[in-house]
């Protein structure tokens, strides 16, 4: 079996009293698209910047490309967009992806870089100049000038609209089936759905869920349930993760709407104004993880 591309092997990373990463590891293979889903704060990030070799783990090993991302060599083969980017405001975006290219010594021709990610029309237009969305699509297209063998996205897409996120999508796909390794970040499931072919969803620096994306999208399938009632039997709230329960108020996470309403039925609860909805990918957390999702 061919070498992992990307190995994290019982990673632990602290700041100060804050445990970002703990116990993390994972393997990923050439050609294959890992996406990490967790809420603010999981830790995420911190795992990509140890990926990158911006940090240094407190415990635990870390390889890219066979080697220790510290190093010149194993980072050579990486290419990495993290979640700021600061472009040069005065450069143009084809000065740019040049400025990017000379760092490397077999360079994607800078066509076809700004071809692949749709910035031909944008070439001589200085960064400082771009809306915030066009300079992410900037800074996510340098990560792949050097013919990277792994990239390493943090939420390539935030601020992005929908036709230019569905045209970013297309050419990271297009690097994955090439048989390059990829890495990202997200907070939107059906971004590492679109990406990725398995997800790791982390929360509090642990590993909640590793699976293939179907896997995990079975995991956090929730539906939120709202009613009025002047009283629920305990048991049918036994397996539910109550959001509300105020008066005759009650809204709850289920994992099966269909089966939780049947019951409400059988058991002759008194209920009305009735709402079923899908659950948003922070509520399937809140169900996973039992904590909110988003803590920033
Ligand atoms: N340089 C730092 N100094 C202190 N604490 C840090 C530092 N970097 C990260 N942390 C803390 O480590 C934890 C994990 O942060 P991290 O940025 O990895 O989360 P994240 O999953 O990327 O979150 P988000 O979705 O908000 O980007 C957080 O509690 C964060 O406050």
């Amino acid at each position: 079996m061919p070498a992992p591309v990307v190995e994290v092997a019982h990673v632990t990373r602290t700041f100060g009293p804050v445990t970002a990463l703990d116990d993390v590891s994972l393997h990923v293979e050439a050609g294959e698209a890992v996406g990490v889903l967790g809420p603010n704060g999981a830790g995420k990030s911190t795992l990509l910047s140890l990926l990158a070799g911006l940090r240094r783990p407190d415990r635990g090993t870390v390889r890219v490309a066979g080697g220790d991302p510290r190093e010149p060599r194993a980072r050579a083969r990486l290419g990495v967009t993290p979640q700021a980017t600061g472009l040069p405001q005065t450069l143009t975006v084809r000065e740019v992806v040049d400025f990017v290219a000379g760092h490397h010594r077999d360079p994607v021709p800078r066509q076809e870089v700004l071809e692949r990610f749709g910035l031909t029309d944008l070439a001589r237009r200085q960064c400082g100049g771009l809306s915030g969305g066009q300079q992410r699509r900037v800074a996510v297209a340098l990560a792949f000038v050097g013919r990277p063998q792994v990239v390493l996205l943090d939420e390539p897409t935030t601020g992005l609209d929908v036709p230019a996120r569905l045209a970013l999508w297309e050419a990271v796909r297009g690097f994955v089936a090439g048989g390059g390794t990829l890495l990202l970040t997200s907070h939107h499931l059906e971004e590492v759905e679109a990406l990725a072919h398995r997800v790791l969803v982390v929360d509090h620096g642990r590993v909640l869920v590793a699976g293939t994306v179907e896997e995990v999208r079975g995991r956090t399938d929730v539906r939120r349930v709202r009613f009025r009632a002047a009283h629920v039997p305990g048991d049918l709230l036994a397996g539910t993760e109550v959001l509300v329960h105020d008066g005759d108020r009650v809204e709850l996470l289920v994992p099966d709407a269909d089966e939780f309403v049947r019951d409400l039925v059988h058991r002759a609860v008194a209920f009305r104004d009735l709402e079923v909805a899908a659950a948003s990918l922070e509520e399937a957390f809140l169900a996973l993880t039992g904590t909110p999702g988003d803590r920033s």
